[in-house]
C-alpha cells in the first residue's frame, strides 16, 4: 500500500478512559528526517519505495497525523529497581493507533511527543542520542532473531533539550504488535480496578491467545501468564546467548508478549564478563548481565501478583515454575547452535560452561570468539582462537578444544556444513556501545551516513560484509565499559 492509503484504527484506546488519556503530540521545531526504515515499512505492508516520501518528516515530528489517528497516552505503573511506582504512564510517548497488515495489527507509538498527564517532572521529549540508540537496538536484536520493538522512522530537530548538557530533540515512531507492559496489569490491580483488569486480560488474550478467548476470566488470566512466562523465557535465553544486557529491567519495561522493550542504557558484551553492568546508574548491579534470568522471574512474579485477583496462588506458582526449565532448554538449544552441535547430549551443558569460564578467565571478546570458532576445523595450534585469548590461557584453550573435538567426533558431522551452520548462529556484527557512540557523534554533527551503514550491518549481522571489517572489531580499551546513564 502507498503511504497515502494508510489509515490507523484504535482498539486499545477504545477500551475506555481508565486506560489512558487522549492528547495531541507537541510537534518538534525545525524538524528534519534522519531515517525511514524500509524493513519496517515491509512489516506494515507499506511499499518500501515510500521510504523516500517527504511526508515522513511531518508524520514523524508530530506535526501531521496519519488519517484516523487519535493519539493516546497509555496509563501504566510498575516496579522500578524493586520499588513500586504508581505514577508511571506514557510521559513522552503516544499510541498513534494501529495499522492492519492483512489481519496482522501493528501499533505505532510516537516517542518524544511532548508532555502528557503522566510526564511528572519530565519535559516529554527524547533526544537524538537516545532515539538513535533505540533505533539501532531494535534492528540489532531483530537481526539476531530476538523479539523486539522496532522503529519506523526517526526525525531530528533544531529544538534544544536539556539533559546533562544541551542536546537536540528527536522523535521516533516505535512499532510493535503490542505496547502492553507488565505495569499495565499492575496499575489496575493496585488501584483495585478489577473490571478494567479483566478487560485488559480479555483484550490481550483476544490478540495473542485466541484459543483462550472463550474461557472464564480466571482461566484466561492463567493462560495469559503461562504465555508471558514462555515468551519471557525465550526472550531472556536469546539475550544471554548473544550477550545482550538490557540495563533497566523494571516491570514497566517488560512487554506482555516478550519483546525487548525500551532501549535505554543497554549494552552488548565486549569481553565476556558475566557480571557486566551496562547501566551507569545501576549502583547495586541489580540488572547486571548474569542477573537477567533472575530479574525476569522477579518481574514475572510481580505480574503474577497482579493477576492474583483472578488466579489461585497454586496455579500462579505452577505457571512461574515453568520459567526456569523453559529458559534452560531454550538457552541450551541456542548455545548448541553456537557450538555447531545438532544432537543433544547431557555433557553439553558442561562443555558450554567450561567454555564460558575460559572466556571469562581470558577476558576474551564474546562475539569474536564464537565467530572465530565458527571457522575452526580441528587445527592445532588453533591460531585464530589463540589470538583472542592471552598466552597464559592457551593450555586451557587446547584442553577445551580437545573435549570439543571429542564431542564433534560423536556428532559425526561434516566440518564444512558445521562451519556454515555456525556462521548463521554466531554474528559477525553486534551493536557494541562504542559503535553506537561513534554514529551518534557523527549524527550530532549532521552526518547520518555512518548510522545508515551500521543499520545495514545490524540488519544482516551474520553476513560477511567484507568491506566493513572495522565495524566488526573489538573496541579499543577506552570503548569498553562506556558509562551509559538512564538520561534519554
Ligand atoms: N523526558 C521525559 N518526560 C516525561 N516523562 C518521561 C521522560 N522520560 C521518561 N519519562 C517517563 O518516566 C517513566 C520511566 O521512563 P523510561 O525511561 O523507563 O521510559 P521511556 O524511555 O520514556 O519510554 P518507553 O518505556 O515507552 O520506551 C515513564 O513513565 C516515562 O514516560
Amino acid at each position: 500500500m502507498k503511504l497515502s492509503e494508510v489509515t490507523l484504527s484504535h482498539h486499545y484506546a477504545d477500551l475506555g478512559d481508565a486506560f489512558g488519556t487522549r492528547i495531541a503530540p507537541t510537534p518538534l521545531e525545525n524538524p528534519h528526517l534522519v531515517h525511514v526504515n524500509p524493513a519496517v515499512l515491509q512489516l506494515l505492508g507499506v511499499d518500501e519505495s515510500e521510504a523516500d516520501n517527504p511526508e515522513w518528516t511531518q508524520l514523524g515530528c508530530g506535526k501531521k497525523l496519519f488519517p484516523g489517528s487519535r493519539p493516546f497516552a497509555m496509563k501504566y505503573t510498575g516496579h522500578q529497581f524493586g520499588v513500586y511506582n504508581p505514577d508511571l504512564g506514557d510521559g513522552r510517548a503516544l499510541l498513534l493507533g494501529e495499522i492492519d497488515n492483512n489481519g496482522e495489527p501493528w501499533e505505532l507509538h510516537l516517542k518524544g511527543a511532548g508532555k502528557t498527564p503522566y510526564s511528572r517532572f519530565g519535559d516529554g521529549r527524547a533526544v537524538l542520542r537516545s532515539t538513535i540508540r533505540e533505533y539501532l537496538a531494535g534492528e540489532a536484536l531483530t537481526g539476531l532473531g530476538i523479539a523486539s520493538t522496532r522503529a519506523l522512522c526517526l526525525v531530528g530537530s533544531g529544538e534544544p533539550v536539556v539533559r546533562e548538557k544541551i542536546e537536540s530533540g528527536a522523535m521516533l515512531i516505535r512499532v510493535a504488535r503490542s505496547h502492553i507492559r507488565f505495569g499495565h496489569f499492575e496499575h489496575f490491580f493496585y488501584t483495585h480496578q478489577l473490571q478494567a483488569l479483566q478487560q485488559l486480560i480479555e483484550f490481550t488474550c483476544a490478540r495473542f491467545l485466541p484459543e483462550a478467548q472463550s474461557l472464564p476470566a480466571s482461566e484466561q488470566a492463567e493462560a495469559l501468564l503461562r504465555y508471558t512466562v514462555r515468551q519471557t523465557a525465550k526472550l531472556v535465553a536469546g539475550w544471554q546467548s548473544v550477550g545482550f544486557a538490557h540495563g533497566v529491567l523494571n516491570t514497566d519495561n517488560m512487554s506482555i508478549i516478550g519483546d525487548t522493550f525500551d532501549y535505554g542504557p543497554y549494552g552488548f558484551l565486549d569481553d565476556y564478563e558475566p557480571g557486566f553492568i551496562c547501566n551507569h546508574s545501576d549502583y547495586t548491579g541489580r540488572y547486571a548481565f548474569d542477573k537477567q534470568p533472575g530479574v525476569a522471574l522477579w518481574n514475572l512474579n510481580a505480574l503474577a501478583h497482579a493477576l492474583s485477583a483472578f488466579v489461585s496462588t497454586e496455579k500462579l506458582r505452577d505457571c512461574l515454575e515453568a520459567f526456569q526449565p523453559r529458559l534452560t532448554e531454550d538457552y541450551a538449544a541456542l548455545m548448541r547452535a553456537k557450538l555447531g552441535l545438532q544432537q543433544e547430549e547431557e555433557s553439553d551443558q558442561q562443555l558450554c560452561a567450561d567454555l564460558l569460564q575460559l572466556l571469562e578467565n581470558s577476558a576474551a571478546d564474546y562475539t569474536l570468539f564464537f565467530r572465530a570458532l565458527s571457522h575452526y576445523r580441528g587445527e592445532r595450534p588453533a591460531e585464530a582462537l589463540r589470538e583472542l585469548t592471552p598466552v597464559g590461557q592457551h593450555e586451557a584453550l587446547d584442553q577445551w578444544l580437545d573435549h570439543y573435538d571429542h564431542r564433534l567426533e560423536r556428532e559425526n558431522s561434516d566440518c564444512q556444513q558445521r562451519n556454515s551452520a555456525m556462521l548463521t548462529a554466531n554474528p559477525k556484527f553486534v551493536l557494541r556501545n562504542y559503535l553506537a557512540q561513534k554514529v551518534i557523534d557523527t549524527a550530532e554533527s549532521g552526518d547520518y551516513r555512518p548510522l545508515r551503514t551500521l543499520l545495514d550491518l545490524l540488519q544482516s549481522p551474520f553476513d560477511e560484509h567484507p568491506h566493513c571489517e572495522t565495524w566488526a572489531a573489538a573496541p579499543p580499551e577506552s570503548g569498553k565499559h562506556m558509562p551509559i546513564s538512564c538520561s534519554s
